[in-house]
């Protein structure tokens, strides 16, 4: 019971200490921290790139991809694309979509603003709701998933990489799976802000293996 209660005090010490930073820094959300310290060390984010962020608000994670592509205060140098099922307080300089990314229509939308054109960087914070009922929200994780990896493998440049968040559970080994299949490069990140208890944990793949390639 104590040591229970413990861990939920971490915790809560440990959300508490990021929600006061982003509120602090004027980040809309903890989850910038998570991406903070992955693209710290791997360098995901670099000027000039076509960037989609899937599960996108309330947008701490569209803020920080423009501040690291902005020459000024006014533009940047890239595209960056934010979606989420849910509104988003507009960003400079984010195309927002508003939409669930299970949908046709939601990745239609994305294809006109990509015109042609491929990405450099997927990223996905997308947690879909929980139940609470594991069978049904393992089908969830993997359906929508298995729909970012087949999106990424026709849209994603040879040379792109993807940051995707996912659970261990259930389905955890098979996505792995896909994931050493279509990229060269995979590794794990559980980055400081993601509380160690939580089931919560990136997946990074960087550059398309060959029978990938259009
Ligand atoms: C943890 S939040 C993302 C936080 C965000 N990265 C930020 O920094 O502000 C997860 C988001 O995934 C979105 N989401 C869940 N299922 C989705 C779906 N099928 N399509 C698009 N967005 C979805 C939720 O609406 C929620 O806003």
């Amino acid at each position: 019971m104590k040591n229970k209660l413990d861990k939920k005090w971490v915790h809560n010490h440990v959300n508490n200490f990021y929600v006061k930073l982003a509120k602090k820094e004027g980040y809309r959300a903890r989850s910038i921290y998570k991406l903070q310290e992955i693209d710290a060390k791997e360098k995901l984010i670099q000027p000039g790139q076509i960037i989609v962020d899937l599960g996108s608000s309330p947008g701490s994670w569209s803020q920080y991809i423009r501040q690291k592509l902005s020459y000024n205060n006014k533009n940047i140098n890239g595209t960056i694309i934010a979606l989420d099922i849910l509104k988003m307080k507009p960003i400079p300089n984010v195309n927002f979509i508003l939409g669930d990314f299970r949908n046709k229509c939601t990745i239609n939308n994305l294809k006109k603003i990509l015109n042609g054109r491929k990405l450099d960087l997927i990223l996905s914070d997308i947690s879909p709701n929980l139940s609470g009922i594991s069978v049904i929200d393992s089908a969830n994780i993997k359906c929508i998933i298995n729909v970012i990896l087949e999106f990424t493998k026709e849209y994603i440049k040879p040379s792109g990489s993807i940051l995707l968040k996912c659970f261990y559970g259930n389905n955890y080994k098979e996505i792995f799976h896909k994931f050493y299949c279509i990229f060269k490069s995979v590794s794990l990140k559980k980055p400081k802000a993601s509380h160690k208890n939580s089931s919560e944990i990136f997946l990074l793949g960087k550059k398309l293996k060959n029978k990938q390639l259009n």
